[in-house]
């Protein structure tokens, strides 16, 4: 079973990321993929806090996850993608990761958890609660054709605790739309994918933004898919333009490997507590 992962830059035009996003569906299905996943935050990067709430609806009248609802049944895929979510109370959204099946139905909803709020110096400030609420739980792990997914989102990535945990709940892979900022991609980004996927023997799938969005924001790219042992199966070009990658999931390789080296059953939860 092939799982593709994309990457481009979204920019404030959502119209733009649609056409982007659906040429990406239509080449995955092309290239036999059964799903696809598409980046965090895929319908729109904006220029200001004001331009995300006007940009932001509710998951039923946003038009953009119409539109990749549409691609996901015309192309016979799977989708997962991020995109941006109004919350009950004003001036409030989510950052919300979402599955579609082949149908083109929505079968999985989870909100990020952990809010990026940093400010390095000499590199990124950025403030995510200033505009999103936290989400209030870990989200299933929902069946896909590829086998059982957890979803998470982006910044999530730096918390073992959210994989294990997933992992702990069945979790064959796990994903991560992402929009890394390139200070900190650099640093961590592929440290962090590989390091959650060997500790918690699953597949990582990490779709990610790239690029100049607009003048004060720009994303790291390097969307990859890796295996259980830690190795990058797949990986975008850096080149600019909106790219896939593609990589096998063979769960019997996973099977094989959680069964030689049973971490999962070497935890010292008399020592330490479970989770
Ligand atoms: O802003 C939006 O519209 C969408 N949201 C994002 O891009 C989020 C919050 S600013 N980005 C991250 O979590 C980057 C994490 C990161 O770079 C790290 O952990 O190092």
């Amino acid at each position: 079973m092939l799982a593709a992962v994309g990457q481009f830059c979204a920019t404030s035009s959502v119209a733009l990321n649609r056409q982007i996003c659906n040429g990406l569906a239509s080449k995955a299905a092309l290239l036999g993929a059964k799903m696809l996943f598409l980046p965090e935050a895929s319908d729109f990067i904006s220029e200001s806090k004001e331009q995300t709430f006007s940009l932001t609806t509710n998951l039923t009248d946003s038009v953009f996850l119409g539109d990749m609802k549409q691609a996901a049944k015309q192309n016979n895929i799977w989708v997962s993608v991020g995109v941006h979510e109004k919350a009950k109370s004003p001036n409030q959204i989510y950052n919300t990761h979402v599955i579609i099946d082949a149908l083109g139905e929505i079968v999985a909803e989870y909100r990020k958890i952990h809010l990026f709020d940093v400010d390095i110096k000499n590199g990124p400030r950025l403030m995510e609660s200033e505009t999103t609420l936290k989400g209030p739980s870990l989200g299933k792990v929902v069946p896909s054709p590829l086998g059982k997914i957890g979803l998470q989102t982006c910044y999530d990535l730096r918390f073992a605790e959210q994989s294990i945990a997933q992992r702990q709940r069945g979790a064959e892979i796990l994903t991560f739309p992402s929009a890394f900022t390139i200070k900190t991609g650099e640093a961590h980004w592929e440290i962090l994918l590989r390091a959650r996927a060997i500790e918690t023997q699953t597949f990582v799938i990490a779709a990610a933004q790239v690029g100049q969005h607009n003048p004060k924001r720009a994303s790291y790219g390097h969307a990859m898919i890796v295996d259980p042992w830690g190795t990058v199966l797949a990986q975008c070009e850096n080149s600019g333009e909106p790219s896939l990658a593609i990589a096998p999931i063979d769960l019997t390789f996973q099977q094989t490997l959680r069964v030689q080296m049973p971490v999962m059953e070497h935890r010292r939860h008399d020592i330490y507590p479970a989770l």
